[in-house]
């Protein structure tokens, strides 16, 4: 017997373990073309440098369809294209190419290949998400007169495609759904439970709508009493709750000087704000009265404190300036930051101090200042050490919405009813832009309310812009 005529068919399971392998899948943080992050990520199109695992993955879609009723099969440009290219030839079923663009010269062909009007073609992919590429690839076939009435896909990702497809008139066959991967992976002790648990809730949370455009993915919008359900960390919880009993997402930075002007102010607006944002340290009077007096109002109007003091050193030294001095802040606020630049050990000296009181930390992924170096790969390693570090982090200080992770809270400094600029480089957003557009939970406005004639009108405008942008948010994704 020839050896080369002696390979076994490859069970679907080995080609799972393959794929991983290959690192054709892979676990971690990845962030999507959407700017949302994902725990896992496929990339197929390593398998063109393994023609053995191409050719049992092309025989496993193979055996996922009944041919006879395909007069053509057509894969989904770049990475399926050699995988029907393989199905083509070894059951002698014709194929077609769709170019991405038409050519601007000689026979400026959308389709390539031989076809006639009538003839139905199988669509060929490798993984479907929204199904966005096999619509786009039908519609082109379609164009020429040619009839999709099924697609065959390795992965089906459950985040919706299906139903989309399906309401378009293409039923999709797929090899693995992302579930049997997960399964295969763990069983075979290549993922632990946490990151299939992680992975799992990843896809439940970012679903298409079957008749949501598919364009980018868009993270589901929860009200907030729905979103404080999901959340383990009591400081967010109660965030959440506070916001949809108060009907606010509006966080007051009382940057004043002295402790009659902040308890003043505080007393004032408390009842519009879920938060009270301080800097301690600009008091010119500071006593263990002012947060005293502090904590009271905190209670009668339900909000939570949030000492603004960016702690940015080692874990050493930030567990003593959090949990002694003369501040001792962490005997009254709830909600402390950091930034990341230190690196883990900050995050864990606060929470040495922190967790047990019941208190919550942000870092500050991105700021509102002109110039600032917090962007690109500074805020994406930023937003992965707050996802090692859940159990304390409760989310961010920052401009976009960093995470689709309903339990982090995305809170957005630099906030005015008009957009602009001061005089030292803070810059505006509006509230609208903030919420509705960019996707954060919380607009933190200092100088908009304090220094406005009646701070308590000021704060109600606020109050009111802050959550119909929120309800903006909430009806466009309900409704799109
Ligand atoms: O990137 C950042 C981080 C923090 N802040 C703080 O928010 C307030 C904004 O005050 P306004 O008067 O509304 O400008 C202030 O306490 C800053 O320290 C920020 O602005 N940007």
């Amino acid at each position: 017997m020839a050896a080369s005529s002696e390979v076994m068919p490859a069970s679907s399971e080995s080609i799972v373990l393959r794929l991983f392998e290959v690192d054709a899948v892979k676990f971690g943080d990845f962030t999507l073309k959407s700017g949302i992050t994902s725990p896992v990520y496929f990339d197929l199109r390593v398998m063109i440098s393994f023609p053995q695992l191409m050719t049992d993955v092309a025989n496993l879609l193979w055996d996922k369809i009944s041919a006879s009723k395909f007069i053509s099969l057509c894969g989904v440009p770049y990475t399926a294209l050699p995988i029907a290219t393989l199905m083509s030839a070894s059951h002698n079923i014709p194929m077609l190419i769709r170019r991405k663009e038409a050519k601007g010269y000689g026979t400026k062909k959308l389709i390539e290949g031989i076809f006639r009007t009538g003839d139905v073609c199988l669509i060929v992919e490798d993984v479907v998400s929204s199904g966005s590429s096999v619509l786009d690839t039908a519609e082109a076939l379609k164009s020429v007169g040619v009839l999709v009435t099924d697609a065959v896909v390795l992965l089906d990702r459950e985040q919706g495609g299906r139903q989309k497809l399906q309401q378009e008139g293409i039923t999709l066959h797929s090899v693995f759904t992302m579930t049997d991967i997960l399964t295969i992976l763990k069983g075979a002790g290549k993922l632990d439970s946490q990151t299939v648990d992680k992975v799992a809730c990843y896809i439940e949370h970012n679903r298409f709508q079957p008749d949501q455009t598919v364009c980018s993915l868009k993270p589901k919008v929860y009200d907030y009493e729905e979103r404080a359900k999901l959340c383990t960390n009591s400081v967010t919880r109660r965030l959440l709750e506070i916001m949809g009993e108060k009907r606010s997402n509006l966080a007051l930075s009382a940057d004043v000087t002295t402790s009659q002007e902040l308890l003043q102010l505080v007393d004032k607006v408390g009842p519009h704000v879920c938060i009270v944002k301080t800097h301690i340290d600009i008091l010119e009077d500071f006593t263990q009265e002012t947060v005293t007096k502090l904590s009271q109002l905190a209670a009668r109007h339900n909000f939570l404190i949030f000492e603004d003091r960016k702690f940015a050193d080692i874990g050493n030294t930030v567990l003593h300036q959090f949990g002694g001095g003369m501040y001792n802040i962490s005997s009254w606020a709830h909600i402390i930051n950091a930034h990341g630049v230190p690196g883990p050990g900050v995050v864990h000296g606060l929470r040495e101090v922190g967790a047990s009181k019941g208190c919550g930390c942000l870092l500050i992924a991105e700021m509102s200042s002109a110039g600032n170096l917090a962007t690109g790969d500074y805020t994406t390693a930023t937003v992965s050490m707050a996802e090692a570090n859940k159990d304390f982090v409760i989310g961010f200080i920052s401009v976009n919405n960093l995470t689709s992770d309903p339990t982090f809270i995305h809170m957005t400094p630099g906030v005015q009813l008009t957009a602009g600029q001061d005089s030292l480089g803070q810059q505006y957003l509006t509230p609208s832009e903030v919420i509705t557009n960019r996707g954060s939970d919380i607009i933190i406005v200092g100088r908009g309310i304090y220094e406005a004639k009646d701070p308590v009108e000021a704060a109600k405008q606020f109050q009111l812009a802050g959550y119909d942008a929120f309800v903006a948010r909430l009806t466009e994704f309900m409704t799109s």
